[in-house]
């Protein structure tokens, strides 16, 4: 693995939001040039042509260093990559690009925020599954794709085993507006990441129901402490759950209508069905729940506020008695 400060080709997988945003962000770092791969092909030709991110990041415009394809040959040269696509769709999308990917060591940097609903398997364990010579990663943290893209300040965590390639990256990548902390805590990153858009999605409902920013702040700390519960019994650090891929991204997603796990839980607040309270934009919060749950159960682990969550999306319970449940849970020593 060559990839240093300054150096080494990183390739981005996945041309939407957050695909261009951190494809900006590698180009602004400096070094090579960065090939962003996308799978349709008429919109990756528009990206190239007019030098515009597209509808999903209105008025970005792609640095001159950042080159879109819909042909995987440049991800063959790549020196690390970020995959970039919805969490559901990364086995998909690496069994059909494993012939350029599979190379003993290709960092391969996870930058969805899920777990996979059909096996229940983390993203670091779908990788490690599809592309077993690769070295997985996990780049997590709060951070809108907006605002990196923009070159707004932001600090975001970046996980591998090998603290050396972990610390690496974390330099590659980093720049006057992207702050990259590292560590050996890939669990943590990629839970913390997962499990915030579940706690944002009940956040959004609590507020569309009109029920104050008091019941918005107690669902944070208590969600936050099922999510630390879940997270340490899949041997995550405490440490972890507390800083940027943790608690920084609840804080972000859990309090902003630009989250669209946010504004999604909003819609449901505020009587929008579940088919049609996302409008049509990607809410991995969605996704995870229920797997989520299954996760915990398998783990012994109680995390009634994401129930509550999936059950408001499985149509097993009504807001209003999701909510009341919630309150009428046996009183209990904090923790
Ligand atoms: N947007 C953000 O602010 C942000 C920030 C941090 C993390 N993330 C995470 O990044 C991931 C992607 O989110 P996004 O905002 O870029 O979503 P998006 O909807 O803007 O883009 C998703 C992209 O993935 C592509 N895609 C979907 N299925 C694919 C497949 N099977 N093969 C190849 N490409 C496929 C789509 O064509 C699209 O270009 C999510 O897990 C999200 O949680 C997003
Ligand atoms: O828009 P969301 O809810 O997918 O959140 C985007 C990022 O994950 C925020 O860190």
């Amino acid at each position: 693995m060559t990839v240093d400060a300054g150096g080494g080709v990183i390739a981005v997988i996945g041309a939407g939001a957050w695909g261009v945003a951190l494809a900006n962000a590698a180009a602004r770092a400096g070094g090579a040039p960065v090939p962003l791969w996308g799978r349709d092909g008429a919109a990756v030709a528009a990206m190239a042509a007019t030098r515009e991110a597209g509808s999903r990041l209105p008025g970005v415009r792609l640095e001159d260093g950042v080159a879109p394809a819909a042909d995987p040959a440049p991800l063959a040269n790549a020196d690390a990559v970020l995959l970039v696509i919805p969490a559901q769709q990364i086995r998909d999308a690496l069994a059909r690009l494993r012939p350029w990917l599979g190379r003993k060591g290709l960092p391969v940097v996870i930058c969805a925020k899920g777990i996979e609903r059909a096996s229940g398997l983390f993203m670091s364990d779908v990788v490690r599954e599809m592309l077993p010579e690769a070295a997985p990663a996990v780049l997590s943290g709060p951070s809108f794709a907006a605002d990196v893209a923009r070159g707004l300040p932001t600090a975001v965590s970046l996980a591998a085993d090998d603290e050396a390639l972990a610390a690496r990256l974390a330099r590659r990548l980093s720049g006057p507006a992207l702050r990259i902390y590292h560590t050996t805590d890939m669990r943590g990153v990629e839970i913390g990441g997962a499990a915030k858009n579940v706690l944002a999605i009940a956040c959004g409902i609590v507020m569309g129901r009109g029920l104050g920013e008091s019941a918005r702040a107690a669902l944070v700390a208590r969600g936050f402490a099922e999510i630390t519960r879940f997270a340490e019994a899949y041997g995550a650090r405490r440490d972890t759950l507390m800083g940027l891929s943790g608690l920084g991204d609840i804080v972000l997603t859990c309090g902003s209508r630009q989250s669209r796990n946010f504004a999604f839980g909003e819609a449901l607040g505020r009587g929008a069905p579940v088919a049609e309270a996302s409008g049509g934009k990607l809410t991995e919060g969605a996704a995870t729940a229920a797997v989520m749950l299954r996760r915990a159960a398998d783990a012994g682990v109680d995390m009634p506020v994401s129930a509550a969550v999936a059950a408001i999306l499985d149509g097993r319970m009504g807001i209003d008695d999701a909510i009341g449940e919630l309150m009428m849970r046996p009183l209990r020593r904090e923790g």
